[in-house]
């Protein structure tokens, strides 16, 4: 635990993160046409003090939007999640919503430089309103996004949240998305039985209330041979991603012991955050 509290303290960071995200994004061209590593760092101007810079693993369908969205409205810092960048894109007119269709829609991942743009605009706006710190949700990815990350900043804790892939299924099979106000739901009635070992695992739906009963929609990937998909690219690609940080002593794995009710107090006693609220208002 002792650890876990040391990672919780913020340390130093860039000026703008987004500007290094930039510089970044020239270099992985660069790595993508010379094939090689960049050892220069990106920046070297830390600022004494800084928000929570936090990074949520996790497969498909594991609930790393809702438990990521949760700890950013108690910590006071923006849930990124570039999954719903991607999503963003994909629903403007935009030069790039064809190609992306195509590649989510495969349950593939997106380029490192398309996700790099898009992760330095949403960053540059949030630095324009004035937010500091992060929980980012889907990324790092791949262990060249984890790279070229570390580059630019320092990641304080990298939270792994885990569930059994039958129950993965299930969950990305009835996720629902409000069209209108953009709230993610759940329909699915999970009722897992126990086997080899592994406990049973109860999850009640998280229903939409009545103003969005008849605006949901389903997102086009999750069917079940895309999210089959997902979770091979995951294991693939995603996972060599736990190990690096787990190198770093930065892992923090969490088995989700079922729905929110039950999940949600047991995660906040793993982060030591559990009467967080007192703990701020006594430095305050
Ligand atoms: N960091 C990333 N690198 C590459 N592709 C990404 C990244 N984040 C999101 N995507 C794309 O957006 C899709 C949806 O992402 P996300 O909402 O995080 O889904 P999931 O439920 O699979 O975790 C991914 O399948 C992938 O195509």
């Amino acid at each position: 635990m002792a650890a876990i509290t040391r990672l919780l303290k913020p340390s130093p960071s860039p000026s703008s993160l987004s500007s290094l995200f930039k510089q970044s994004l020239s270099t992985t061209t660069a790595i993508v046409s010379d094939n090689i590593h960049p050892h220069q760092p990106l920046f070297q101007d830390p600022k004494p003090s800084r928000n929570f810079q936090w990074v949520f693993l996790g497969c498909p369908g594991v609930g790393k939007g809702t438990y990521a969205s949760r700890l950013s409205n108690l910590l006071g810092v923006p849930h990124i999640a570039t999954g719903d960048l991607v999503r963003h894109e994909l629903s403007s007119s935009g030069p790039l919503s064809l190609q992306l269709a195509e590649i989510v829609n495969q349950g593939k991942l997106v380029s490192d430089e398309i996700i790099f743009n898009l992760l330095s605009k949403r960053l540059e706006a949030g630095e324009s309103k004035g937010e500091s710190g992060f929980i980012l949700d889907g990324f790092p990815r791949t262990i060249r996004q984890a790279e070229i990350l570390d580059e630019v900043t320092e990641i304080d804790l990298v939270v792994n949240l885990k569930l059994r892939e039958d129950v993965l299924v299930e969950k990305c099979l009835g996720r629902r998305i409000c069209s209108q106000c953009g709230k993610g739901f759940n329909v699915a009635s999970i009722n897992a039985k126990a086997e080899n070992g592994r406990p049973g695992m109860s999850m009640a739906p998280l229903l939409p209330p009545q103003h969005c009963a008849s605006k949901l929609i389903t997102r086009a990937d999750d069917t079940e041979q895309v999210v089959k998909e997902r979770l091979r690219v995951y294991s693939e690609k995603s996972q060599p991603v736990e190990d690096f940080y787990k190198s770093q002593g930065k892992l923090m794995e969490f088995d989700l012991p079922g729905g929110i009710p039950e999940s949600w107090p047991k995660l906040l006693e793993a982060l030591n955050l559990d009467d967080y609220e007192v703990k701020r208002s006594a430095v305050a």
